[in-house]
């Protein structure tokens, strides 16, 4: 068994990794940690996520389902105690704990994006803060984990997992740019639609239940414009929009092919990409939301118009999951060479 922890425990996607870990066969969850001040601290994990009360520490860990209070003093005796530590944190905490965490032998899997962007001059335009650690940046691997698995199982410490829309986006997109198959002086359009659970718990005007309704956001200048564009190799137009719904996200990726693609060149590329990865489920009709909420999948669709050369890809995910918990736990599988799946399948 694998000492595990999870840092921002309250929070919407700590949920997630909780109830992950509480189940799976070799990270065997010891702590839950929340900020030093936290309105939760010292509260079990029922009281705090409702949905979880049934679940019950075991005698050897008692303390493993109450909300500890961590400071930054602690962090680094927190790394030496752990194998594997999830930080489900904002952006700033996790850029410095995870410098915190550098010296420690502990594996890291950071869901924020504080180390998803190479560049760092970018970072600090799209984030607002400037990135101290360029040098734990260089070392990180980005955890998208169908087309990174061989830079995941070699990652020194830190894993970046990716945002929630460049999981649905990316994964829609990469078969056909990694198939050559795109002409890109057209650049790739993504309009995509989250849930609200993508804002995170703590509350706020615009996740607000009175005030959602649908509505496009970040248009032409969200911070996960230059995510996709950096793993996808190309400039893209990426239009986010809040939906009213709880969990998942639908990416709709319109893109232009090379002259003579066939359908079948494009019916290869995702079959090619995805014919051995448990996760990604390739469908025949168009996906919904729905079908992914509370599941680790990616589920893609997609369609041609060889007159026009234009190609329409839709990829459906939870936000929560294959966009932020469950994705890091497939990347520690990954990491920890077990099956990629361990822990997120259950028939
Ligand atoms: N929601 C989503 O769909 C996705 C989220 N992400 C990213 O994952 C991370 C977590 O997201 P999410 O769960 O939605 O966020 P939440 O707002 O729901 O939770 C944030 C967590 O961080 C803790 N926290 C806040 N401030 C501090 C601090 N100063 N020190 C230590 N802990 C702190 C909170 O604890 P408390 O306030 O109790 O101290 C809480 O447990 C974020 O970086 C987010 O961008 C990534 C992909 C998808
Ligand atoms: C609906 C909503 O508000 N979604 C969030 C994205 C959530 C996500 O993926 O998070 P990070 O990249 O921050 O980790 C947003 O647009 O900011």
């Amino acid at each position: 068994m694998m000492k595990t922890c999870v840092m921002g425990a309250s929070g919407y996607t700590g949920a997630e990794l909780i109830k992950i870990l509480v189940t799976h066969p070799t990270f065997d969850l010891s702590a839950c940690f929340v900020s030093h001040n936290s309105a939760d601290a010292h509260k079990g994990v029922g009281e705090v996520h409702p949905q979880l009360a049934h679940i019950q520490a075991n005698d050897a860990h008692k303390n493993a389902l109450l909300m500890q209070p961590l400071a930054d003093e602690q962090v680094e005796q927190i790394g030496h105690e752990h194998d594997i530590i999830f930080m489900a944190l904002p952006h700033e905490v996790s850029h410095h704990w995870a410098h915190l965490l550098r010296n420690t032998s502990a594996k890291i899997f950071d869901l924020s994006g504080a180390f998803r962007l190479s560049d760092t001059n970018t970072f600090e335009r799209f984030y607002g803060f400037k990135h101290a650690y360029p040098e734990l940046m260089q070392q990180r691997v980005y955890g998208l984990a169908e087309w990174h698995y061989q830079q995941i199982q070699n990652a020194k410490q830190l894993i970046a997992v990716p945002g929630c829309y460049p999981t649905a986006s990316l994964l829609g997109l990469k078969p056909l740019m990694h198939s050559a198959l795109l002409d890109l002086e057209k650049m790739p359009i993504i309009n995509a639609v989250s849930g609200v659970s993508g804002a995170g718990r703590k509350a706020s005007m615009t996740s607000s239940f009175y005030e959602v309704s649908l509505q496009a956001y970040g248009v032409l200048g969200h911070r996960h414009t230059p995510e996709i564009e950096e793993f996808a190799n190309s400039d893209v137009i990426f239009t986010p929009h809040l939906g009213a719904f709880k969990r998942g996200i639908l990416a709709t990726i319109t893109a232009f092919t090379s002259e003579h693609v066939t359908e079948q060149d494009i019916d290869q590329a995702f079959v090619d990409a995805y014919a051995n990865k448990p996760l990604v489920r390739l469908c025949s009709q168009w996906p919904k939301v729905d079908q992914v909420a509370h599941t680790p999948f990616c589920d893609i669709h997609w369609a041609f118009d060889k007159d026009k050369r234009c190609v329409v890809v839709t990829s459906a995910i939870d936000n929560l999951l294959k966009g932020a918990a469950s994705q890091a736990v497939q990347c520690a599988n990954i990491m920890c060479k077990l099956d990629e799946t361990t822990g997120l399948i259950h028939a």
